[in-house]
């Protein structure tokens, strides 16, 4: 609220002091597109809750309110970064849909650019940022910033960044045996900009400062459901299929998948536990979506459990597929040779 009541007009009327604050208008989890496959809701929880540690312990999704883990940033608006953000050179995505699929530039050299359909990288200064977003309409390529909150930025962002809730997340650090936080980046996109089904390697906690999004996860176990690409592909860890227009002939799996939903608003944080899929959609009439994310490296294995769980199992794969294409030094022949391995003596 831009004027907020001074304390003393409001002793003066006898109100109760600390009024209830609104009570939260449940977003229907219908917002977004329509879609193929049932959800259920992720649990909405307060993030105190022994339930919420539960769920993050056994890596499950779960919506943490009112943890003030970015709180010092909710005053992140366009025009405030542009004076503090920095004087640097920040990465834009442009795209020619609304889906922004991830590619790894290290991975292009191999593939040449085809695969790149309608996604370029600029690197541009902030307010050149702005302009283009806040002069955006329809028709425009759309686009979306990411950026490491690293040094270079100015003071103030310096400030608010160490204002994060740090006793919080160093203790859910320590607690679940994560690993090192190996970054913090900051995403400001446009309503209706979607970041494709894909999965990351490591924790997520997925802060969200202004806008809305929609987050569909999906478990590891539908690692067979979603068909990523080859781990050499520059769509490494994406998925191949279009959740908007399903291919159940060249995906049959795909008609399986069951979603687990959530919209976070501004002051939500997210888990995202490692290996889910997951699809991020900035809703629309939502505004402008700022999100910070604090990724974590796994921490160690330890001792190995049988039966093995889906994300180990994953991250086997991952393993034997690098080795195996790596050997072979020939792309067209992990398939004959996989299936010489395993055609008609395994299966
Ligand atoms: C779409 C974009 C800007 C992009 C383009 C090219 C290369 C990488 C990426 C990339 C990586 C992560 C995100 C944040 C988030 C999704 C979301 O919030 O939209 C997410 O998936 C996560 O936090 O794990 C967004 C992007
Ligand atoms: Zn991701």
């Amino acid at each position: 609220n831009e004027n907020p009541t001074p304390m003393s007009a409001k002793s003066e009327r006898n109100e109760p002091a600390a009024s209830q604050p609104p009570k939260r208008i449940e977003p229907a989890l219908t917002a977004g597109r329509k879609r193929f496959f049932p959800t259920e809701a992720i649990p909405r929880l307060h993030y105190n809750d022994p339930k919420a540690n539960e769920l993050i312990s056994q890596e499950r999704p779960v919506v943490l309110t009112e943890s003030n883990l970015v709180t010092t940033a909710m005053g992140w608006s366009l025009d405030f970064l542009k004076i503090n953000l920095g004087e640097g050179y920040f990465s834009v995505y442009f795209s020619d849909t609304d889906k922004f699929r991830y590619f790894d530039e290290k991975k292009r050299k191999d593939f040449g650019d085809d695969f790149l359909v309608g996604l370029e990288r600029k690197d541009m200064k902030f307010p050149e940022f702005v302009e283009l977003i806040r002069n955006w309409k329809e028709g425009d390529k759309r686009i979306y910033l990411q950026q490491a909150l690293t040094d270079g930025v100015g003071k103030r962002i310096v400030i608010d960044f160490l204002g994060f809730n740090w006793n919080w997340i160093n203790d859910q650090q320590k607690r679940n045996n994560w690993g090192q936080l190996t970054s913090n980046l900051l995403f400001i996109g446009q309503e209706g900009n979607i970041t494709p089904v894909h999965y990351d390697e490591q924790q997520n906690f997925f802060a969200q400062i202004s806008g809305k999004k929609k987050c569909t996860l999906f478990p590891p176990e539908n690692f067979d459901s979603f068909y990523p690409y080859p781990v050499h592909h520059p769509h490494d860890r994406q998925s191949q299929v279009d959740l908007d227009n399903p291919d159940f002939e060249k995906f049959p799996k795909l008609s399986s998948i069951k979603g687990h939903e959530a919209i976070v608003e501004p002051g939500d944080v997210l888990y995202i536990p490692m290996y889910w899929w997951h699809e991020i959609e900035s809703l629309a009439d939502s505004g402008i979506a700022t999100s910070i994310n604090f990724w974590y490296k796994a921490g160690p294995t330890g001792k190995i459990e049988y039966p093995l769980k889906a994300h180990q199992k994953v991250a086997m794969m991952r393993n034997i597929e690098k080795m195996i294409t790596e050997a072979l030094n020939n792309y067209e022949e992990v398939t004959p040779f996989m299936q010489s391995m395993v055609l008609g003596r395994y299966s």
